[in-house]
Formats: structure tokens, sequence, C-alpha cells
């Protein structure tokens, strides 16, 4: 066993660890990055960008069944599934050498491809080296929950760790879950040809706002895909080549193929946290506000956190820790500003409180500002009509915003700004946004905000014909 001592250790190499090595590193720390895995961790692997790709691929698909609409004929896309994932391959092996050994020994990280454990409060053991550390990052992720349910372990199910193996084009896939894997997946597969069924044991796509997710949803059964929500999934058999899955209310479903999706485990188990006096949740690490756990020394971020499992999350989480680890600053997290997409299409974007909540929290303080993809002009050229924008406001500031509809993914990120920095909708209204885009729904709806104060206005009417009678 061979001895190392360091300033900073980070137990694995994905979103989040990645992101403080390559930070704590390029400021002067020594850092210690441990893998036993993929560099890249699920984002890169098995998450946003072999999901990512496959949804393009599929977007690709559903435009030739669209085309008709703009006047083009193309005939009945011939879908090559292998070829799809020959895609979804590319696209994982361009980004990887961002996420690489080599680049980040050339950052100085030093980079060990073992699984780390606690020894004690400021050692970590791996197979070879027991490292003595300053400071501890836990990023170790999540990987997918397999739910109790009878004879699941006999059934050759998919999770988000296989999908991307298969090269047969599933004649019709079984999603249990109706979460954002269970519905990007729904609809990839759907556009790709497959017959799809979700079973969601609760109300699909259950954290964003009800009124949104219901307009994503009927646009989802309009393009075939089976959505059932209220059935728990309880028991699943393989027999002759099928998967045949019971649900809680006596139904049952067939399939060629079955991919399970419903939710993540954050990885802490084999961490020997109990060595270093770090307490868990139900969720994964225990942390404050400042990311720390209960051995101060020890931070943990992203999905190992148990709060919002996102890439850009756990991005967040490490420019807090970069600055506490490495300078010693104190920082806190903070997640009102934390955006979410789902990106089917249209996509499903949220930001702060919804509606529900901002309306429990503030009661009538709050006032919603909506506006519908329709009134939009470059929506309209592009045949993207379907869709909405919905604000809330307290005294003149956004606390939320909730968007479904094309780009939406993109046009939260305004929303985010604005809640991170606390603007005022005036702020937003007075920007310019390039006529056409969809970008300057935002502007519109944040113009919506005084609709009723400017235009709607008995004071501000009788103001404007006194004047216009002064004018010369
Ligand atoms: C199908 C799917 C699609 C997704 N799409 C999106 C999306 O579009 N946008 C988005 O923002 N998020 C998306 N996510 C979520 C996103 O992938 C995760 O939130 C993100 O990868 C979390 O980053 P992380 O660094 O916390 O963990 P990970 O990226 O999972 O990295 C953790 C790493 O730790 C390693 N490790 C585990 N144990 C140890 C140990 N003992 N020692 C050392 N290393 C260890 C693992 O091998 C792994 O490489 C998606 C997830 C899935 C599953
Ligand atoms: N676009 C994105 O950013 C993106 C995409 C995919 C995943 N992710 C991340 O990954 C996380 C995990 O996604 P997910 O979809 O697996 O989880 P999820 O927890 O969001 O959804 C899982 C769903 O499965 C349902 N469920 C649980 N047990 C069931 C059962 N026995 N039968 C039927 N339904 C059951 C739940 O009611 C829930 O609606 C997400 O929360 C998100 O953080 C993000």
């Amino acid at each position: 066993m061979e001895d190392i001592k360091t300033d900073v250790v980070i137990l694995g190499a994905g979103s989040g660890g990645l992101s403080v090595a390559a930070g704590a590193a390029q400021m002067g720390a020594h850092v210690t990055l441990l893998e036993p895995g993929e560099m890249g961790g699920d984002c890169l692997n098995y998450g946003c960008v072999p999901s990512k790709a496959l949804i393009a691929a599929a977007s690709v698909a559903h435009s030739a069944f669209r085309s008709d609409d703009f006047g083009i004929s193309t005939g009945a896309p011939q879908v090559d599934y292998a070829a799809v994932m020959d895609h979804v391959k590319r696209a994982q092996a361009t980004i990887a050498p961002h996420d690489s050994q080599e680049r980040f020994e050339k950052m100085g990280v030093c980079v060990i491809r073992e699984a780390g454990r606690f020894v004690s409060d400021d050692e970590i053991q791996t197979d070879r080296y027991r490292i003595k550390t300053r400071r501890i990052v836990i990023a170790t992720g999540s990987r997918p929950l397999v739910p109790p349910i009878d004879g699941l372990e006999d059934v050759p199910y998919l999770t988000n760790e296989t999908l991307w193996d298969l090269r047969e084009r599933p004649e019709h896939l079984l999603i249990i879950g109706g979460g954002p894997i269970g519905i990007e997946m729904a609809q990839a597969h759907r556009r790709l040809g497959c017959a799809v069924t979700v079973i969601e044991g609760s109300r699909a796509l259950g954290k964003d706002d009800p009124e949104f997710a219901a307009l994503l949803l009927d646009r989802l059964r309009a393009e075939g895909i089976e959505i059932v929500e209220g059935a728990q999934a309880k028991s699943a058999r393989h027999a002759d080549g099928r998967v045949v899955l019971e649900t809680d209310d006596g139904k049952s479903f067939e399939g060629s193929h079955l991919l399970v999706a419903v939710g993540r485990k954050a990885n802490t188990e084999a961490l020997d946290l109990d060595r270093a006096g770090i307490a868990t949740t139900r969720s994964g690490v225990q942390v404050d506000e400042r990311l720390r756990t209960t051995n101060r020394r020890v931070f943990a971020i992203g999905d190992a956190a148990g709060g919002l499992q996102f890439t850009h999350v756990a991005g967040y989480h490490a420019g807090i820790v970069v600055r506490q680890v490495a300078l010693g600053l104190p920082a806190k997290a903070k997640t009102d500003h934390l955006p979410w997409t789902t990106y089917t299409r249209p996509e499903l974007a949220h930001v702060g409180l919804t509606e529900k909540e901002a309306r429990e929290k503030h009661g009538d303080s709050l006032r919603v500002v909506r506006l519908d993809f329709d009134q939009n002009d470059r929506a309209v050229t592009e045949g993207e009509t379907e869709g909405m924008i919905k604000v809330m406001v307290v005294r003149g500031r956004p606390v939320g915003a909730s968007i479904v509809g094309a780009q939406a993914g993109d046009l939260i990120a305004l929303w985010s700004l604005a809640i991170a920095n606390g603007l005022r909708m005036s702020q937003i209204s007075s920007m310019v946004a390039p006529y056409p885009t969809l970008a300057e729904i935002n502007k519109r709806v944040a113009g919506a905000y005084y609709t009723p104060t400017l235009f709607e206005n008995d004071t501000v009417k009788r103001l404007v014909r006194l004047v216009q009678r002064r004018l010369p």
C-alpha cells in the first residue's frame, strides 16, 4: 500500500467531481481524483449525452412525418436503430476528451482509476493507496433505483446504464416510471417507430406544474404513446420472449422490452461513511447549506448530496465547494434559481416556485402572468405554436417560471438569471430581443405584467388625453 499526501481528494469523476478537480487544480491546490468507472460519470456515459443524442435522432425521424405541413413530401422515414445508436456513440466519443484522464492530468490532477472509501476523518483508501488529505469531496453520483417488483430479477430489464447497448429497435417498449427519464425515452422511441407504454404509479412528470405537464402529456398521447397514470407496477414476468407487467389495479401490459426508470439511489453504501462520522439521509449524504457533511473536512455534491439531480446542479455545487476548499472562503448553495428541463418536444422547463408553491407562500401578493406561444411570430413561422409560459411575480420580481414549448430549456435560463439576481420585471421588459425569436416571449410576458397598469388604467388614459390636448 502506497501513502500519498494531498490537499483535496475527490471521489468520483462525473459532472461534479470533474468540475471541482479542474477548478481546485487550476487555482493551485494538489488534487487527487478517484474514479473506478468511466471518466465523465453518468452524464456522459449513461445519462444526458446519450439521451439527448437519441432524442435528436428521433426528432429528425419525426420531422419527416410533419414535413407535409411545410409543403414537403419525404415519405415515411426508414430507421436503422443500430445506426442511430452509432450516432449516440459518436456524440459521446466527441465529448469524451473533455472529461478524459489525459486532460485532467495535464491540469496537474493526480487521477487514480480506483474506488475510494473512508478509513478515518481525513484518510481515504483505495486498492493500492492510502491518501491523507485536508479536504474530501464526495461526488459519487447515483445509480438507477430498482423497485421491489415481484419477479423483476428474472426479467431482462433495461436501465439508463444498459439501454445504449441495444442494437435492435424494441418492437414494444414498456417503461416503468413517468419521470424525466421515462418520458424522454418514451417520446424518442415512439418517434423511432416503437410502440411505447409508460406505466406511472402516481402522476407523470409529477415534479412539474400539472397544467404544463398535462399539455406535454396530451401531445405525447397524440403521438401514440400509451401513458397509464396511477398504476403502480407490482409484478413482472418473462415468457416466450415477451415481458408481462402487472399493476396494482389489476391491469396487465405486454411488450418486447422493459425499461425501469423509477428514480435514483445515491452511491454512498460502499464509502464507509461511518468511519468519518458522516451522516446520510434517505436521499443521500447529509449536507448543510455550504454543502458540508457532518464531518467539516468533507463536502458532498451533485447526485450524492441527494437534492436536485442534474448536471448543471452538480456543476453549480462544484463552484460552491471550490471556493471553500481552494480559498478557504465560505460559500452557500442556493436552490431558488436552479432550473430543470425535460427534453421532449415540446420541452418542459421550470425554475423557482411553481404556481401552487408561490400561492401557498405569498398568498394575495402573487400575480401570475402568462402568454401562449401562438402569440410569438417565430413560433408561428416554425409551426411550434403549442406552448405557454407563466411567470410567478411577487411585488414586481419573478419568483418562479414555467415554460412548455419549443426551446423551453433555453428560454428558462433568463428567469434563472432574474431570480438569482433579484431582477425586476421592468428590467426583463427593458431588454430588446431580436425579431423574430422565441426569446421575445420572455420580454412579452414581462411586458404583460405591466399591461393592467399601463393599458387598462383609467387614470393613465385620462393623463394621456390631458397631455395630448397640451402637446403642440
Ligand atoms: C438517462 C439520464 C438522463 C439525464 N439527462 C440529464 C439532462 O439532460 N440534464 C441534466 O442536467 N441532468 C441529466 N441527468 C442527470 C445527470 O446525469 C446527473 O445529475 C449528473 O450526472 C450527476 O453528476 P455527479 O457528478 O453527481 O455524478 P455522476 O456523474 O454519476 O458521477 C459520479 C462518479 O462517481 C464514481 N464513483 C462511485 N463510487 C465511487 C467511489 N467509491 N470512489 C470514486 N468514485 C466513485 C462513479 O463511477 C461516477 O463516475 C440525466 C440522468 C440520466 C440517468
Ligand atoms: N432532462 C433532464 O434534466 C433529466 C433527464 C433524465 C433524468 N434526469 C434526472 O434523473 C432523475 C431520475 O429520473 P427518473 O425519471 O428515473 O426518476 P423520477 O424520480 O423523476 O421519476 C420516477 C417516476 O417513477 C414512478 N414510480 C416509482 N415506482 C414505480 C412503480 N413501481 N410503478 C410505476 N411507477 C413508479 C414515480 O412515481 C415517479 O414519477 C431525475 O429526477 C432527474 O434529476 C434529468
